[in-house]
């Protein structure tokens, strides 16, 4: 499924947080969305499951406007995995990935034999099938998010729209998981704070700062020292010989800012100069 951004732009309370952005992934790509914290990313990714409504701009899946669509229709096509979502933790997994086929049902609809193979299937995927009698409660944080995201695989969705899918994960899991996502024949915009993961699995790279789109296209022509470096406000260096192995070989340091504007905090601490002699 086909996913267009034409100029979206989205404004909470009185303060515009994503601004005029267009992009798209082909169906079954893959678009990692990176930015510094506050540049827009949950916001924008918020749009793409009916979460907040564009104030201008659309968003097409296929060429259909996303929000003119019947909410079912639409929450079959998207599939989330969201920041800090929670789950019932008296639940199982295997009912809580079930939950993930809620869009697919009538209101008095008994599950069917699709829907136990939609389940079975997720699970599988996440390697969580020994797992489906235990409570969510009972598992750990990285775990609990696996489980996250079999209840989006269950819902066999076109496009998957993920927050920061490896939180919680550790490096291993971290891995699987985005191999699992590449693999899917579905259409990804994953929001990644990691520059290595995001230029190792996603084909394209986008680029938010301060709610505009800066830069989208492959890795290697995106996650450049010169925009790493003024995005992120970082000294940003390529060692030779690095990033032949995949990852963006970027070599990342804290840069002070100071002449321009106050003094970031960090490098206030790192300075030795507290909040309190600033001022
Ligand atoms: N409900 C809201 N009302 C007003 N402003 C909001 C609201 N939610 C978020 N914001 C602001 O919108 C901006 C973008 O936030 P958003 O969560 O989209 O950023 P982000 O890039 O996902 O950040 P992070 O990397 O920290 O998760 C931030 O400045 C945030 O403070």
């Amino acid at each position: 499924m086909r996913l267009d951004l034409d100029a979206v732009s989205v404004t909470l309370g009185r303060r515009t947080v994503v601004h005029d952005v267009s992009l798209t992934v082909p169906a079954g790509g893959f678009a990692a969305l990176v930015g510094p914290n506050g540049s827009g990313k949950s916001t924008l990714l918020r749009t793409l499951y009916r979460a907040v409504r564009p104030g201008s701009g659309t968003v097409r899946l296929d060429g259909r406007d996303l929000w003119s669509m019947p909410p079912a229709q639409a929450a079959r096509s998207v599939g989330v995995l969201m920041q800090e979502q929670h789950t019932g933790f008296e639940f199982t997994v295997a009912e809580t990935v079930a939950l993930g086929r809620t869009p697919h049902l009538g209101f008095f609809d008994r599950f069917r034999r699709e829907d136990h193979a939609a389940v079975a299937e997720a699970l599988d995927r996440t390697g969580l099938a020994a797992f489906a009698g235990r409570r969510v409660g009972q598992l750990s944080g990285g775990e609990r998010q696996r489980v996250l995201l079999a209840r989006a695989l269950a819902g066999r969705p076109r496009l998957l729209v993920l927050d920061e899918p490896t939180n919680h994960l550790d490096v291993r899991h971290q891995l699987d998981l985005l191999e699992l996502v590449r693999d899917l024949d579905v259409t990804v915009l994953a929001a990644l704070h990691s520059l290595d993961l995001a230029a190792t699995y996603a084909d394209t790279v986008a680029v938010l700062r301060q709610g505009r789109l800066v830069a989208h296209g492959p890795a290697a022509d995106v996650l450049t020292p010169a925009t790493i470096g003024e995005v992120f406000e970082v000294d940003a260096t390529v060692p030779p010989g690095a990033g032949a192995h995949g990852g963006s070989g970027l070599v990342l340091r804290p840069r002070c800012v100071c002449p321009d504007r106050p003094c970031h905090w960090s490098c206030r601490n790192r300075k030795g100069t507290l909040l309190s002699d600033a001022r």
